[in-house]
């Protein structure tokens, strides 16, 4: 049942049929060559390194990927050391596609034929009005923050990469790329902030693929565990959706460098997953509930990983997924802090996250930059005083209206949220029997139902999409037009998040919320938000706001997503100030009154 979003997880090929005779080990199982050497071996008609970790010989069969041996004899080079050998990856040639008989890689650009070699400024990725992100306030904090750099080509990423780049249409970075691939390049830990669409996906995986590519790691002894997988990466995200647009990302970026993706999530068949990962992965993309169900069937170890990204961290380590999350970090094989290297992205961070998240960090930098939709209007906000009976025939008049008004016949797409599942059931079943293609995505349907939903709305077929706040973060669907929050969430980073799902990469949108007494606690910081962002704010909401306190919804950012809390004198600790001491991370220990995973579990329906 393959899906747009389950076409990130390939059909695994038997794994016995993966490697030819000649490419098998002794065991009948090909052999793991590291990234850094596999297209340089490729083009060699026999390896010439010797093995530092000779996984192949150990019948690891989960790693043998790249059929490069030769008669049993496992081939490859260590990581660190001797992993520079040939050149790295400056003379890649073309990933698994190699003489090896490996699984051929699939060209995600469907640009095979397309010989033209491309300049950075070619070609543009159109509708992208870079101009709005050139004032975007950014803030930095840390010790020796590397400086920022202007152009791709100023970033030393490698050239296979950097084609890739130049396929994508990236004619150059965006502010959080410009800030944070220098700081993640020079093998900092980093908090990065910064607004909704604005290209953190690529600022976490661009330096994760060069530094796979370097082969810059320690050598490591890999221990006798047969279909274990060893990934140097993992990118942790919340939802199985963002997992999935993730792995595709990262699979462009990654195309014909041999540096190998896989994804892991709930929902789908575990078997086709590991399939995969016993083909070999160097960089995991995972939802969390999937991988402890991997790493405690053995099927995962977490000891080669090097880089740590999670994505949408502030929800990854906020009560639903902390457990699960230490857990994976803190309580299995993972190399602690300071070992590997630690990357977290949100749009938005509040201070309590961050003091959860410096556990898991060490000495790193944080970087705030603003939030593009609101500061440069490319999302107009419009919030609407609607009571609960009346927002149905509301929400049928703004629908009318855009259908009315049409898109360059296109038809637009809106994302309509609402509080709960059977809610969203049941607009969705309204809106249909009225006439208005809609579907609907929530934690209680299943996968395939989920995927179904998404692949139907991207495609226009049903261009009203009803959803809770699964859809809320990270997923990045052309052509949504217009979010609604039918009902407003309790939480307005939750609302930054989900406004977020139109106006990105420099395009702008609209989102309007409907607003009643039962918004009441949101009023003000959504009022502030607002008027941080130029919007304007109705002078209903603002007597709303004028009679509510802060709460829990206080924003102390001004006009970023976050502070460092680093910066607050309420975090120093014993009279030190943060920056003071050598290694933040150490200092900021594991069991700081969090008490690790130890709590009941909280799992979520998302993974
Ligand atoms: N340098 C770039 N040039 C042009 N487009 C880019 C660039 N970087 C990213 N994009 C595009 O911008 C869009 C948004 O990127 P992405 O999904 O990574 O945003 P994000 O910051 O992770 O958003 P969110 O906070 O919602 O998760 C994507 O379609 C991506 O392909």
């Amino acid at each position: 049942m393959p899906t747009s979003w389950a076409d990130s997880v390939e059909n695994a090929a038997p794994v016995g049929g993966v490697g030819t005779a000649s490419t098998q080990s002794r065991g009948g199982r090909s052999a793991y060559v590291p990234p850094h050497l596999r297209n340089r071996l490729s083009s060699l008609d026999t390896p010439t390194a010797p093995v530092s970790y000779a996984t192949a010989a150990l019948g690891n069969d989960c790693l043998g990927y790249s059929g490069l041996s030769a008669g049993g004899s496992h081939s490859g080079g260590p990581r660190g050391g001797g992993g520079r050998i040939g050149g790295g990856w400056n003379n890649r040639s073309g990933g698994w596609n190699n003489r090896s008989g490996r699984e051929r890689e699939v060209n995600p650009f469907g640009d095979d034929d397309d010989d033209t070699e491309l300049a950075f400024g070619d070609q543009e990725n159109t509708g992208i009005n870079f101009d709005a992100y050139e004032d975007i306030p950014v803030e930095t904090s840390g010790e020796n923050v590397p400086p920022p750099v202007n152009t791709f080509a100023d970033i030393d990423l490698g050239e296979v990469l950097n084609q890739n780049i130049r396929r994508c249409k990236y004619v150059k970075p965006t502010p959080v790329q410009r800030h944070a691939i220098p700081i993640s390049i020079a093998g900092r830990d980093l908090m990065a902030c910064a607004q909704t669409g604005s290209g953190k996906t690529a600022a976490f995986c661009f330096p994760i693929i060069s530094g796979i590519m370097r082969g810059n790691h320690f050598a490591q002894r890999l221990p006798r565990m047969p279909r274990m997988a060893f990934p140097m990466a993992l990118i942790l995200s919340p939802t199985r959706e963002l997992s999935c647009q993730i792995h595709d990302e990262a699979k462009k970026f990654a195309y014909q460098t041999g540096v190998r993706v896989v994804v892991a999530y709930g929902g789908a068949p575990i078997n086709q997953q590991l399939r995969e990962l016993e083909r070999g992965v160097d960089i995991l993309v995972a939802t969390p509930g999937r991988l402890v169900d991997l790493l405690e069937r053995a099927r995962v170890s977490l000891q080669m990983i090097r880089y740590l990204a999670l994505d949408e961290a502030d929800r990854m380590l906020d009560m639903g997924f902390e457990p699960q999350i230490r857990k994976i970090v803190q309580q299995m094989d993972m190399p602690p802090p300071g070992m590997r290297q630690t990357m977290l992205f949100s749009a938005t961070f509040p201070k309590e996250i961050q003091t959860l998240a410096a556990d898991f960090l060490s000495a790193y930098i944080f970087l705030a930059v603003g939030r593009v939709g609101s500061s440069t209007d490319l999302i107009v906000q419009r919030v609407e005083y609607v009571h609960e009976s009346d927002k149905r025939s509301h929400l049928m008049d703004l629908l009318h209206a855009q259908k009315a008004n049409g898109v360059h016949g296109k038809q637009a797409l809106t994302l309509v949220f609402v509080e709960t599942k059977k809610g969203a059931d049941s607009l969705e079943h309204w809106l249909c029997i009225n006439g208005f293609p809609a579907t609907a995505i929530h934690g209680d349907r299943t996968q395939q139902e989920r995927e179904q939903a998404l692949r139907s709305f991207k495609s226009g077929m049903t261009p009203i999409l009803v959803a809770t706040d699964v859809a809320a973060r990270g997923l990045d669907i052309p052509h949504v037009s217009h979010v609604v929050n039918f009902d407003l969430p309790n939480d307005i980073d939750d609302y930054v998040h989900r406004i977020g799902r139109t106006g990105r990469a420099g395009k702008t949108g609209l989102a309007t919320a409907f607003f009643n007494e039962n918004n009441s606690s949101l009023a003000r910081s959504l009022s502030d938000l607002m008027q941080e962002a130029n919007q304007e704010v109705p002078a209903w909401l603002s007597r709303f706001a004028a009679r509510s306190t802060y709460g829990k919804n206080r924003r102390g950012g001004g006009r970023f997503g976050a502070r460092d809390f680093r910066r607050d004198s309420s975090f120093s600790r014993g009279g030190t100030d943060y920056y003071g001491v050598g290694n933040m991370g150490n200092n900021y220990g594991a069991s700081g009154g969090y008490g690790g995973a130890s709590g009941p579990g909280v799992t979520s329906a998302w993974d």
